[in-house]
């Protein structure tokens, strides 16, 4: 689904992203962590082709094509989907609107507000007043219309209450096509019927109590460190810290 290869990214001119490898396959879902300031936003940022990350080296390939040149617009039509940290507040478009130029003709905004506890935000500016926890939602929201083949979340947890993180849980399993509840039971798909991937930005690891992940990478001044199973690394992070878990797997 997406590859990278050597990808250098830099930000006004510093150099940020060093040589970043990662492969992943459709259906995998893949958790990054890291201290923070290491390059993990700057990493997604760049896979969207937000123009102020700027790619000094390497290439970025998507579903087998090279991106690497394309405009934010173009990426999201071949299905990529991001939530950002810091969405702005857009007045004067409301949520309802939104989501539909997110959607595809027939998106049923209610229904899928109604998933996301958003209901009554509808017909309210886009993250207008919004608290962290109703800009995530509301993140999500979009991108449930949008259903990207490749998800990106930023700290999809952070900000957010305890109840709702089980909606954000839910919201990006529905996204992701993975754990769909059907008559109060979640039912899993099988790894090889599962097409949608995604790439979950988290430092405490919530998320994962909702999300499976099937690899973790720890990001590190820049680069991709280490990788392997999501559990075990947030153990080991825990109990040694970043650097030695980095140093563990050197
Ligand atoms: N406009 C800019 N000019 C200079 N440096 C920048 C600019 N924007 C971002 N940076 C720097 O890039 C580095 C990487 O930032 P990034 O947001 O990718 O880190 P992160 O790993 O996502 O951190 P966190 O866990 O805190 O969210 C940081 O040191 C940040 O200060």
């Amino acid at each position: 689904m997406l590859k990278l290869e050597n990808l250098s990214v830099a930000v006004n001119d510093r150099q940020i992203l060093h040589d970043v490898n990662l492969h992943i396959k459709p259906g995998e879902v893949h958790v990054l962590f890291g201290p923070n300031g290491t390059g993990k936003s700057t990493l997604i940022g760049a896979i969207m082709g937000f123009s102020r990350y700027k790619i000094t080296a390497g290439k970025i390939y998507f579903k087998g094509q090279d991106i690497t040149n394309l405009s934010v617009d173009e990426r999201a039509r071949r299905g990529i989907g991001v939530m950002i940290q810091r969405p702005p507040t857009l007045r004067g478009l409301s949520v309802r609107e939104m989501v539909r130029i997110c959607g595809k003709k027939h998106t049923n905004v209610e229904m899928l507000a109604d998933k996301t506890n958003l209901i009554e935000f509808l017909d309210r500016g886009v993250n207008e007043g919004f608290s962290g926890g109703e800009i995530k939602r509301s993140e999500l929201l979009q991108l449930m219309a949008q259903q990207p083949d490749l998800v990106m979340l930023d700290e999809p947890e952070s900000g957010v209450d305890i109840e709702n993180i089980a909606v954000v849980g839910q919201a990006a399993n529905y996204i992701l096509e993975r754990g769909l509840r059907k008559n109060g039971q979640t039912i899993r798909k099988r790894r090889t019927d599962r097409q949608k991937s995604g790439l979950i930005i988290t430092h405490t690891g919530h998320i994962l109590e909702y999300v499976p992940a099937d690899t973790a990478h720890v990001m590190y001044q820049g680069t991709l460190s280490c990788s392997g199973n999501p559990q075990e690394m947030l153990t080991c992070i825990h109990e040694k810290g970043y650097e030695e878990c980095v140093n563990c797997a050197l």
